[in-house]
C-alpha cells in the first residue's frame, strides 16, 4: 500500500476515534444524532424530494459538524483553563451560541419540508 493511502487511511482513523469519542462521552451529540435519525425516518415515510432530501443531509451535517467542533472549543477550554474565567465563558458561549444558530436554521428548514406534507395527510 502506498504511504499517501496509508496516511488516508490514517487520518479516517482519527477522525472515526473522534466521533466514536463524541457518542461515547458526549450527550449532546448523542440528542443531535438521534434528531438526525428521527428526521431522516420522518422524512423517508413523508416521501421528500431529492431537493428536501440534499436540504435535509445539509442541515443534518451542519449542525453535527459545529456541535463536535464546539465540544473540541469546549474541552480546549477547559484543558487551558480548568479555572473559571470571563473570556473563556466568553469564548464558550459564542461556541455554543454557532451551535445553536445552526440549530434554528434546520428546525425552521425542517418544518418548512415536514409541515405541509402532515397537513396535507390531514
Ligand atoms: N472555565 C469557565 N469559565 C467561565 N465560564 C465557564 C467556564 N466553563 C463553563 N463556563 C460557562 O458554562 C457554560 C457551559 O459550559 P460547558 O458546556 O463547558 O459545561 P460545564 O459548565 O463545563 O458542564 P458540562 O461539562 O457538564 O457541560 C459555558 O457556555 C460558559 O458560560
Amino acid at each position: 500500500m502506498s504511504s499517501v493511502l496509508k496516511k488516508i487511511l490514517r487520518s479516517f482513523g482519527y477522525a472515526f476515534n473522534g466521533l466514536r469519542e463524541a457518542v461515547r462521552s458526549e450527550l449532546n451529540f448523542r440528542i443531535h444524532l438521534f434528531a438526525a435519525v428521527l428526521i431522516i425516518l420522518v422524512c423517508r415515510f413523508l416521501g421528500v424530494s431529492k431537493i428536501e432530501w440534499l436540504l435535509v443531509i445539509i442541515c443534518i451535517s451542519t449542525v453535527m459538524a459545529l456541535e463536535l467542533i464546539n465540544t473540541a472549543i469546549e474541552k480546549l477550554c477547559d484543558f487551558v483553563s480548568p479555572e473559571k474565567r470571563p473570556a473563556i465563558k466568553i469564548i464558550k458561549d459564542l461556541s455554543a451560541a454557532a451551535v445553536l444558530i445552526a440549530a434554528i436554521g434546520a428546525l425552521l428548514i425542517g418544518m418548512f419540508i415536514v409541515l405541509p406534507k402532515i397537513i396535507a395527510r390531514l
